[in-house]
């Protein structure tokens, strides 16, 4: 018996398909509008997630501590890099719980525990290497001006 097998889309057909699969409740019409709705997605995890709160604040001073003990432009790369990672990664992690709770709402799902817990290790192990990143760069400076004062 033979089987109807619906033939692959033409390439020509691509850009409509995209378009289609594209469509959402509202899609940003501009580049600026884009940045609109980034912007709103990072006030959102500041006014309400507290470790995304912790994570500016700490990756703040670390950045404002190296321009201060005149580390080297690398150094302040990396250590940037680092706390940048950090603060993406809850904004992932604000997002994975969001779409979890909308997918499950108030019911227990032992999926919905693993995709909430994997995310929150990602940010953990991301916050543990800023932190060591940062106390091997920032701590040898900071001992030595602290040491050359007394
Ligand atoms: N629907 C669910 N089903 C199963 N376990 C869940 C569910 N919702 C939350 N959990 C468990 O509770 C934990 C905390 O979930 P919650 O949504 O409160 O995240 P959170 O405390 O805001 O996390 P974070 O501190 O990373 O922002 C999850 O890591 C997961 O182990």
């Amino acid at each position: 018996m033979s089987q109807q097998v619906s033939p692959p889309p033409q390439t020509n057909h691509l850009p409509t398909l995209v378009k289609k699969e594209r469509e959402s409740w509202k899609v940003a019409s501009n580049l600026l509008v884009s940045f609109k709705y980034a912007w709103a997605g990072i006030t959102y995890s500041f006014q309400t997630q507290r470790n995304f709160r912790i994570h500016v604040c700490v990756g703040s001073l670390a950045i404002a501590l190296s321009v201060f003990l005149h580390l080297q432009a690398i150094e302040v790369a990396v250590i940037g890099i680092t706390s940048g990672l950090v603060l993406a990664l809850e904004l992932l992690n604000t997002a994975i719980e969001s779409l979890v709770d909308l997918t499950v709402k108030q019911t227990y799902h032992d999926l919905a525990k693993i995709a909430k817990d994997c995310a929150a290790g990602a940010v953990l192990i991301s916050a543990l290497v800023a932190v060591l990143v940062a106390g091997t760069l920032l701590l040898p400076p900071l001992l030595a001006l602290i040491m050359s004062n007394f």
